[in-house]
């Protein structure tokens, strides 16, 4: 028997332990079994070698690694601080799997692995044990990398070659030669393929070498097996470690690989390379498996392929029965069931030897299924339960040891059952976990239910808000709607005003324009007129029709103007009818003209007046804008100003000025004031507009001084109400007060309006030539 690996303990036998420890009540069956061995008191013996009875297969957990991985799955499996379970973590909860020991391939690369739990065995069959190490697992979980090891490290088999053989050192002998002084071995390496059985050391063509080894071969040889033994296979011998492992390195590339769907190289074969020990009896068997997936696992398609897959899983499915038929202690184990098993048969029978079963295995969450599947085979095969050898002489004995060898197999199997109530035990309290889980999630949505059924029952006044929202909405956009409608309206009544006013402005000025040129016009007719009357000959007509003779005939039935125009006679009479014009001259502010000609240029004629102007007309609709602050406040008064239409008379002249014509006039004290004059002219000029109209239809005088004193307003006011009067610090006591001088050098310009109706003109200026 194999030692113990280091660190790895060999778990307390269940056969070592006081059956009557196992609770009664696990089963029936269990109940039974231990009645049969308490039943018989007296059969000490048995149980004293169910003691002694130990395991044959020692399992060993090894989970590859993924370094080539640049994500590594969250690994599915955990090992244990005891280093002997791995639990193994599934969608309801976990498992625990109990082994002889765990490895993990990223913790531990070959070496350690091997120096763990392999070497010890290996030792052994250097002094003689028996051991096999087979390789299970699902295909891709590392089987052949541990067996056979990788490019940067060797595996299990050349490390136990080189163990067993030793270095190859050599020593002298007896005769002075170089002899070796490892151990002698020799070596067989057999695949099963298809339930088929090849000799991977020989060939078809012959011609070996060394050992019966095969060159250029093509096909390998088909062995039959007998009994537990492959007939006539070939084998190698040797004590060089080397030579023997450079040999089995070339035979490991004529397994049988092919790609699966879990292995890019699959080994579609079991590989069995057997080294004996002749010289001490000892054997090492060293098995690397075919992957255990299934047919679907392995993605094979068509019949060839399912056939293959089915004959390897021959080769694991027997293997597997043969151990829980051993475990079970039937008493018929299925060896015969497949080449593999057959060739295993002492493996598991021979007390001599010692199973090593390395369960590969993924970590890979994916792979999870095909793990477990594993473990629990491994599981199974660890229950395996030997009793202890004992020689088959007598019959008593033979009975007796059969009786611990099936309280053994009994004790194993109570040990089973103990460890399969442990894991319903879990599950049961994973599912009652499971279930208050359950009712706590129950209890939540009956909460949430209620809480939801609430906020539909409040959902009625959320739509209720929402519609209000709604409605308020509408409302307030069809009253902006309006609002703006009803702003449009305003302003296109406001534009309409507007406009309105503006024609109505336009006509007034244009009428007032028209009024001012009649009156310009007629002012001109009167100068004329007046000139005329004054000249002589061509004036008797003039007198007769002219506007000027109507003129003073109105004004001469005026009582006031009868004095002034009296006066204006009376100086006449010294002075004849010039003297009477230049009075009339005098009071308008015009110079004494005396040459007709200079009244028919009117050029010559304004050169009379003076720089210093006054006020000829003023329209009374305007007066209202007399105030200038009020002007420059009020935008339509600024407006009428410019409707007012100024005439700005620049008189001028060295001739006697007005004061001095009063001086002469002041002699006559029943002549009116310079004051009552201006007024008179005012009138005159205020009623010019209506004389106009009287030119066609003549009116009684009286009527029309009566119309015009009704029409036209004082001439005082008009003066002094008038803007342009105020804007030109004009008033009649100014008149009055000022002394007006002529200048001859004056010259007179009329200004238009603007370039675009130069008809219209609004200012008389002159200016100083
Ligand atoms: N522990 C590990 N570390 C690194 N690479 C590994 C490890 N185990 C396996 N591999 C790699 O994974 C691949 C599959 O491994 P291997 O061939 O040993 O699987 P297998 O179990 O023998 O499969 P099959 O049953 O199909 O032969 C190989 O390329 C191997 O190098």
């Amino acid at each position: 028997m194999a030692p113990t690996p280091k660190n790895q303990r060999t778990p307390t036998p269940f056969s070592k332990l006081n059956l009557t420890q196992i609770p009664n009540s696990r089963t029936p069956q269990a109940k039974h079994r231990l009645n049969f061995t308490t039943a018989k008191p007296n059969s000490v013996a048995p149980v004293a070698a169910a003691a002694a009875a130990e395991h044959p297969i020692e399992v060993i957990g090894r989970i590859r690694d993924y370094p080539d991985r640049k994500e590594k799955p969250l690994s599915s499996l955990q090992v244990n601080p005891d280093r002997e379970t791995l639990r193994v973590k599934t969608d309801g909860g976990y498992r625990d799997f109990s082994f002889d020991g765990v490895s993990l391939s990223e913790e531990e690369d070959i070496d350690e692995f091997y120096k763990k739990f392999v070497q010890s065995r290996i030792n052994g069959v250097k002094l003689g044990d028996k051991c096999t190490v087979m390789m299970y697992g699902p295909t891709g979980a590392g089987k052949s990398y541990n067996m056979f090891g990788s490019s940067k490290q060797p595996g299990i088999v050349y490390r136990s070659l080189r163990d067993i053989l030793g270095d190859g050192i050599e020593e002298n002998d007896e005769n002075n030669e170089k002899i070796s002084v490892g151990t002698f071995v020799q070596v067989t390496v057999l695949e099963i393929y298809n339930e088929e059985l090849y000799d991977l050391l020989s060939t078809n063509n012959g011609g070996g070498f060394g050992f019966g080894w095969s060159k250029g071969s093509s096909s390998k040889v088909r062995l039959e097996v007998i009994g537990k033994k492959a007939k006539n296979a070939t084998f190698i011998s040797g004590t060089e470690a080397t030579k023997i492992s450079k040999e089995i390195q070339k035979v490991e590339k004529r397994r049988t690989v092919k790609s699966t769907l879990c292995n890019e190289r699959s080994s579609r074969s079991h590989c069995m390379m057997i080294i004996d020990v002749p010289t001490v009896g000892g054997r090492l068997m060293l098995v690397d498996m075919a992957g255990s997936e299934n047919i679907e696992q392995a993605g094979q398609t068509g019949l060839d392929a399912k056939m293959q897959t089915a004959k390897i899983n021959q080769g694991n499915s027997a293997l597997k029965r043969v151990v829980e038929s051993i475990a079970n202690g039937d008493s018929h184990v299925p060896f015969r069931d497949s080449k593999l098993t057959m060739l295993l048969q002492d493996s598991f029978e021979d007390n001599k030897s010692k199973i090593l079963m390395i369960l590969c295995a993924s970590p890979d969450p994916k792979e999870l299924h095909k793990t477990i599947s594993t473990l629990e085979y491994g599981a199974k095969a660890k229950c395996i339960v030997r009793g202890p050898h004992m020689p088959l002489k007598e019959k008593g004995a033979e009975d007796s040891s059969s009786a611990v060898i099936l309280g053994s197999r009994i004790a194993a199997m109570d040990q089973f059952i103990y460890k399969l109530q442990m894991e319903n035990k879990l599950k049961e309290k994973e599912c009652n976990e499971a279930k208050r889980k359950l009712i706590k999630k129950e209890e939540e949505i009956a909460t949430l239910r209620s809480k939801l059924e609430l906020v539909v029952a409040q959902g009625g006044v959320e739509t209720t808000e929402e519609d209000i929202i709604v409605k308020v909405n509408e409302r307030t956009q069809m009253l902006q709607h309006e609002f703006e409608y009803k702003i449009q309206q305003c302003q296109k009544t406001a534009n309409e005003f507007v406009e309105t006013e503006r024609r109505k402005m336009e006509e007034r000025m244009f009428q007032q324009q028209e009024e001012f040129e009649m009156l310009r016009r007629r002012l001109e007719e009167i100068e004329s007129e007046l000139w005329h009357s004054r000249v002589g000959s061509r004036s008797t007509e003039v007198e007769e029709n002219s506007f000027g003779k109507r003129l003073l005939e109105m004004y001469s039935e005026d009582a006031g103007m009868v004095k002034s125009m009296d006066l204006d006679r009376s100086i006449d009479m010294d002075c004849g009818k010039k003297a009477e014009s230049n009075t009339i001259q005098a009071i308008l502010g015009y110079p004494s003209i005396t040459n007709p000609r200079e009244i028919e240029d009117p050029s010559i004629l304004l050169q009379h007046f003076t720089n210093k102007s006054f006020l000829s007309t003023v329209f009374e609709e305007e007066e209202e804008g007399n105030d200038s602050e009020g002007d420059k406040e009020n935008p339509y008064v600024k407006e009428v100003q410019k409707e007012v239409i100024e005439e700005k008379a620049i008189c001028s002249g060295n001739v006697s000025t007005v004061e001095d014509r009063s001086d002469d006039l002041s002699s006559d004290n029943t002549a009116p004031s310079r004051k009552e004059l201006i007024q008179n002219i005012f009138k005159l000029c205020g009623n010019s507009r209506e004389l106009s109209q009287q030119c066609t239809t003549p009116v009684p005088a009286e009527k029309r001084v009566k119309d015009a004193e009704s029409k036209s307003p004082p001439v005082k006011e008009i003066v002094e109400d008038s803007p342009i009067t105020k804007n030109h610090n004009f008033s009649t006591e100014k008149v009055n007060d000022s002394k007006e001088n002529f200048n001859p050098n004056l010259e007179l310009k009329w200004e238009a309006a603007s370039k675009e109706n130069p008809e219209i003109i609004t200012t008389l200026t002159g200016s100083l030539v």
